[in-house]
């Protein structure tokens, strides 16, 4: 039910309640006064009896009924009537047929002196109380009137208040499903105006409010758009991954790299992803290890290669903020072509048996390192021979000369820096171009290269069993103190090799430095 018809119902229900009290008082009041008018008129009817009894002293029925007539015409009693012990001498009105005197407080028995009569009079009971039940009528009839009368205008009141806040209501709908331009029209200065005009600042805010998302949510798009449009003309695949790993977005490149057509997030896992794009199965560990540690532990690109050939090189980027946590943007090249020019650039200038640079690779590296040279900047240029390495070949085979030179290879990688460069020349002549050198430097790699052919596991054993002694004659020279050209170079380091051949092998010497400033030379003699 309604406020409206609640308020209506109760209004009336208490006017009703409280007419009916107000009136059951007053019906109680003049019933009272009734009876009190009824006491009085016998009292004076009783008084006019025995005043005119005591002036005649005559009881004949004439005299009393001229009294009795008067009374009747005043008072308009129901019956007057005298009885002479059972019969009935006089009447006035109608008598009733049985009636005892207990049976109704309306009647009144005088009785009349000396004669043994009794007057008797019955009133009627509408005329003794018709003040009293008139007034009943009245108030009953006053009462309900009014109670509708206030009803009715409680219901215009209400309707007007309720269509108001019908029009709030709906209003507030109106709102609430988007219409933001939605406003009540605010007339007076009453509560419900105030309502509607609290209620227009209301979705004047909301409508500001709107207005300034959707013009940040458009700026957020524009961004998005444009974000989109350089992120798809990259060539570089760039993709971004929550910290669980999951591929939140791909670029179109990375997409085509990976030949993904839509992005499933059921299965957006990375790992399943480079999975189902092929990664070569020797790899699986590798992209295991990627994909479950690199936030905590990875910082250099990873290389995975693909069953069709590709090599995809992934680099992470990995941030950490409060809303997102950690997460990474990956960013993944296709190296494949880099892969192939360097795979072929290493059968061209690498030595397949050591790994190190064969003579053309050795030739071009030292060109193009003597070309970028800085001025002020030095070179070294160190040729190395190894001793009775024949003899090996000879006794234990080509086979066991093959990884001779293999390890030599790997001692002279030991003994210099990732900044310098080994290369075989050919049969067991190796060179390496020392980067920014000075002689102490030329020095120490020399010293360190014979100590670690002198201490080598594999060369002690193949001098303790067969009595035969690998070690090294080592010529240096060094750019531009004794010469400008790579061939000058070569000379002159070869010459120095030949010098330490000439002293005995297993030493080493620079050139311009005397015999007797190498120190670690007689030291370092097995
Ligand atoms: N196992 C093997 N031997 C090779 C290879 N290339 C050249 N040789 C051999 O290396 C040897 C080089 O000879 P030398 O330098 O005169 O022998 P050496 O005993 O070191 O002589 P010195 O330099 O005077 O100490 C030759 O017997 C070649 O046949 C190779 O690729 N593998």
């Amino acid at each position: 039910m309604s406020f409206k018809w609640k308020w209506l119902l109760t209004t009336f229900v208490a006017q009703l309640l409280l007419g009916g009290i107000f009136t059951t008082i007053q019906y109680i009041h003049m019933g009272k006064l009734a009876e009190q008018d009824l006491l009085r008129i016998q009292e004076s009817f009783q008084s006019e009896l025995t005043k005119a009894h005591l002036a005649n002293n005559s009881h004949s029925l004439n005299a009393l009924s001229s009294i009795v007539r008067d009374f009747y015409s005043r008072h308009k009693p129901a019956a007057v009537w005298v009885n002479e012990g059972s019969e009935m001498a006089y009447a006035m009105g109608d008598v009733p047929d049985d009636l005892t005197p207990a049976a109704t407080p309306l009647l009144s028995i005088f009785d009349l002196p000396n004669t043994g009569q009794q007057l008797k009079v019955l009133f009627d009971e509408n005329e003794v109380y018709r003040g009293r039940n008139d007034m009943l009528f009245y108030l009953a009839g006053v009462f309900l009137l009014s109670a509708l009368a206030c009803s009715m205008i409680l219901l215009g009141l209400s309707n007007t208040l309720s269509a108001r806040l019908e029009d709030l209501r709906s209003k507030a709908m109106e709102l609430q499903s988007g219409k933001i331009q939605s406003r009540i029209e605010v007339t007076g200065r009453d509560e419900i105006s105030c309502l509607g005009a609290a209620f227009n600042s209301m979705a004047q805010a909301i409508e500001l409010q709107m207005k300034a998302m959707e013009e940040s949510h458009a700026r957020s798009v524009s961004e998005k758009n444009r974000l989109d449009m350089l992120l798809s003309s990259l060539a570089s695949g760039v993709a971004y991954l929550d910290e669980h790993f999951n591929l939140l977005y791909l670029n179109k490149a990375l997409a085509k790299m990976l030949k993904i057509e839509a992005l499933n997030p059921e299965s957006a896992k990375l790992e399943s992803v480079l999975i189902q794009a092929g990664v070569v199965r020797e790899q699986r560990i590798r992209l295991k290890d990627l994909v479950t540690d690199y936030f905590g532990n990875h910082e250099m690109p990873v290389e995975l290669n693909f069953t069709d050939g590709r090599v995809l090189q992934f680099r992470f980027a990995v941030y950490n903020d409060k809303i997102q946590g950690a997460h990474a943007v990956l960013i993944v090249d296709d190296v494949s072509i880099r892969k192939n020019v360097e795979d072929l650039r290493n059968e061209v200038e690498r030595d397949p048996l050591t790994g190190v640079l064969n003579r053309r690779g050795f030739d071009m590296t030292l060109e193009a390192r003597l070309s970028r040279l800085l001025p002020g900047e030095t070179l070294g240029l160190m040729f190395l021979d190894l001793d009775g390495f024949k003899a090996v070949n000879d006794t234990l085979g080509h086979k066991a000369g093959d990884q001779i030179l293999k390890t030599s290879a790997t001692l002279l990688k030991g003994a210099t820096r990732n900044v310098d460069h080994v290369a075989r020349l050919g049969g067991d002549e190796f060179a390496i171009i020392v980067a920014r050198c000075n002689i102490q430097l030329l020095k120490n790699i020399a010293e360190r290269i014979i100590e670690s052919f002198a201490c080598d596991k594999l060369l002690v054993r193949v001098r303790q069993n067969h009595g035969l002694t690998v070690s090294c004659s080592i010529g240096a020279a060094m750019h531009p103190l004794h010469g400008h050209s790579i061939q000058q170079l070569l000379e002159i380091s070869d010459e120095q090799m030949y010098q330490a051949k000439k002293a005995g092998k297993n030493c080493y010497r620079i050139a311009g430095v005397a015999t007797e400033l190498l120190l670690g030379d007689a030291a370092v003699k097995v």
